[in-house]
């Protein structure tokens, strides 16, 4: 198995990843005080084994990690449990092709893939009943006696890859039946996925559920864009650099744009989509999350809880949303699905401007923007600056000056400016300063969302996921919102599949005093 940590062959990357590592700090008190382990035997449980996630992302994440040589075939061993009934090897056939994706089939890969298959053991049962949990436990304690781990000691990690309905009884069988023994250095840790909850009262009140059976520690909300390279940047761009410190506020500021789009529609998913919409789906979530690494203070360090201390003063400081600083829209053909029903209000596009009440942001629009079906796949945060006083070039139609966080797909990080025309003409032009990652980073592969993020549940590192405050907070944001949405009071315009979305979106952007750039594009280098 191929032992090389990513980021190492890079000829552009002459330190070593440990050398620059900032990861020590990020950890919680009891990492600190040295009680929790890092090695011995792992279980990893995939509960909804039998569903798309398990096999898209979560065992593709196991599988790289696993190649890297951060799971050890000699602690580690990995259970599906779901309810769907296959064997072992049915459900190794389901995952192995979403494995092979994109590795080529070289011989080394080969061997790893079968390795990682046969590390894979799968149990059927339901989600509340003790039958399948009891044997699920007798599985894992089977798997750690087999290595002779000490009763306690042993490392317990469920990832519930499931819809959020059946996560109160799932934890409850967890808690009851399948818990590491004692704390003599083991532990019990629980990733859910989004979305958490369809508005505060529901997300508190599984939240109320979840924190009577775990503490806090345990419990790992994943929110898979804090895994994205460009979004685990941020921190590091804002607050290790002397250019921005003066320039990130309100003074030079004029509108930030975070936005996500997708160029197909919800395909095989409307179901799911039609009970949740954009809002719920991206916007409440993904993008708030990168918000708050945007707008936030310097946290007292890189404490997981000094992090999530400001994440949650920002979302506490935005206010309340006008419904005129909003625009819905729904794609045509969006009701075609079967699964989706014929009245459907639910937006497929959504607008909205964020208004953060403090000293550095009063006054300053936050535009987050989502949707599906739309004419590109990008995802981007854009700072856009003020426009010079006493603009003695008079090049301020051209464009103003822009910093961009492309975070997929190409990730970059840009910076429009205005300079000489190159020739013996004495007029400007709009260009760059590109920090394009693949020509800057070649040879480095950037880890997928997933793989990052369970890695940090494995170490015990909650930086990067969302802390019941937050969600809470998260959801006062959007709620009202949401409820007028649902009960009809506000209808999503229709917009052509492959566009844009609706006008009515680029019209509210200038209305807040976002200014495009005319005949300018930023087009991703080559090698
Ligand atoms: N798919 C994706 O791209 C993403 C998904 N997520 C989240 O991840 C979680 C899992 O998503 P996904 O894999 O797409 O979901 P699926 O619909 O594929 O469900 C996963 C598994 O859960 C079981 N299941 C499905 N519906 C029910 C139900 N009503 N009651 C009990 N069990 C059920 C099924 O297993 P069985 O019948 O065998 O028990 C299924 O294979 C969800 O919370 C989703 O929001 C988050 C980001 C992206
Ligand atoms: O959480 C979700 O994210 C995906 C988009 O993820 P990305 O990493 O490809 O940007 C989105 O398609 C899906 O609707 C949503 O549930």
């Amino acid at each position: 198995m191929s032992m090389e940590l990513r980021g190492l062959n890079s000829s552009s990357s002459n330190n070593s990843l440990e050398e620059n590592s900032f990861r020590s700090e990020s950890f919680s008190e009891d990492r600190d005080q040295g009680a929790i382990s890092e090695t011995g035997c792992l279980s990893i449980i995939v509960l909804g084994a039998s569903g798309d996630l398990a096999k898209k992302k979560t065992f593709p994440a196991l599988f790289n990690l696993f190649r890297q040589g951060f799971l050890r075939p000699n602690e580690v061993h990995i259970f599906g449990y779901a309810r769907t009934k296959i064997s072992d090897d049915e459900l190794r056939e389901r995952i192995r092709g979403f494995l092979s994706q994109g590795k080529g089939a070289s011989a080394e890969h080969t061997e790893d893939l079968l390795m990682f298959l046969q590390l894979i053991k799968y149990i059927s049962g339901s989600y509340d009943s003790e039958d399948g949990f009891l044997l699920l436990n007798k599985e894992i304690s089977d798997h750690e006696s087999s290595k002779n781990s000490q009763p306690g000691t042993a490392r317990r990690l469920f990832y519930l890859a499931l819809p959020p309905s059946v996560y109160p009884s799932v934890c409850k069988m967890i808690r009851r039946y399948c818990m590491n023994q004692s704390d003599l250095g083991g532990w019990t840790r629980i990733v859910v996925e989004k979305p958490f909850g369809k508005d505060l009262d529901s997300a508190e009140e599984l939240s109320a559920q979840l924190g009577e059976l775990f503490d806090e520690q345990q419990l790992y909300r994943i929110d898979h864009y804090l895994g994205k390279e460009l979004v685990q940047n941020l921190l590091v761009v804002r607050f290790a650099n002397r250019f921005f410190v003066p320039l990130w506020n309100r003074d030079n500021i004029d509108n930030v744009q975070i936005v996500f789009r997708e160029d197909f529609g919800t395909e095989g998913r409307g179901g799911y989509f039609d009970q949740y919409g954009i809002i719920r789906d991206i916007i409440q979530n993904h993008l708030l999350q990168v918000l708050c690494l945007v707008a936030m203070e310097k946290p007292v360090s890189l404490k997981p809880e000094h992090i999530r201390d400001e994440k949650v003063k920002v979302l506490q400081s935005v206010l309340p949303i006008k419904y005129e600083e909003v625009v819905l829209g729904q794609y045509e053909g969006y009701r075609d699905d079967p699964t989706v029903s014929d009245s459907s209000n639910t937006p497929t596009f959504a607008t909205v401007v964020l208004r953060i009440h403090n000293e550095r942001w009063e006054g300053v629009p936050f535009i987050l923007k989502a949707g599906k079906a739309l004419n590109s796949r990008k995802a981007e945060i854009r700072v856009q600056f003020k426009d010079v006083p006493g603009d003695i070039f008079k090049c301020k139609k051209q464009g103003r000056n822009e910093f961009v966080i492309r975070l997929q797909p190409s990730e970059a990080m840009y910076m429009k400016l205005t300079v000489k025309k190159p020739g013996l003409d004495m007029s400007t032009i709009q260009s760059e300063l590109d920090l394009s990652y693949g020509l800057r980073y070649q040879g480095v592969t950037i880890p997928e969302a997933y793989e990052r993020l369970i890695l940090d549940t494995v170490r015990g590192d909650q930086q990067h996921f969302v802390r019941r405050d937050e969600l809470k907070a998260a959801w006062e944001i959007f709620t009202p919102l949401l409820h007028s949405i649902d009960a009809g009071e506000l209808k999503p315009l229709s917009y052509q599949p492959g566009s844009r979305g609706p006008a009515e979106a680029d019209e509210l952007l200038a209305r807040v005093g976002y200014v495009q750039t005319h005949g300018y594009i930023w087009i991703p280098p080559t090698l």
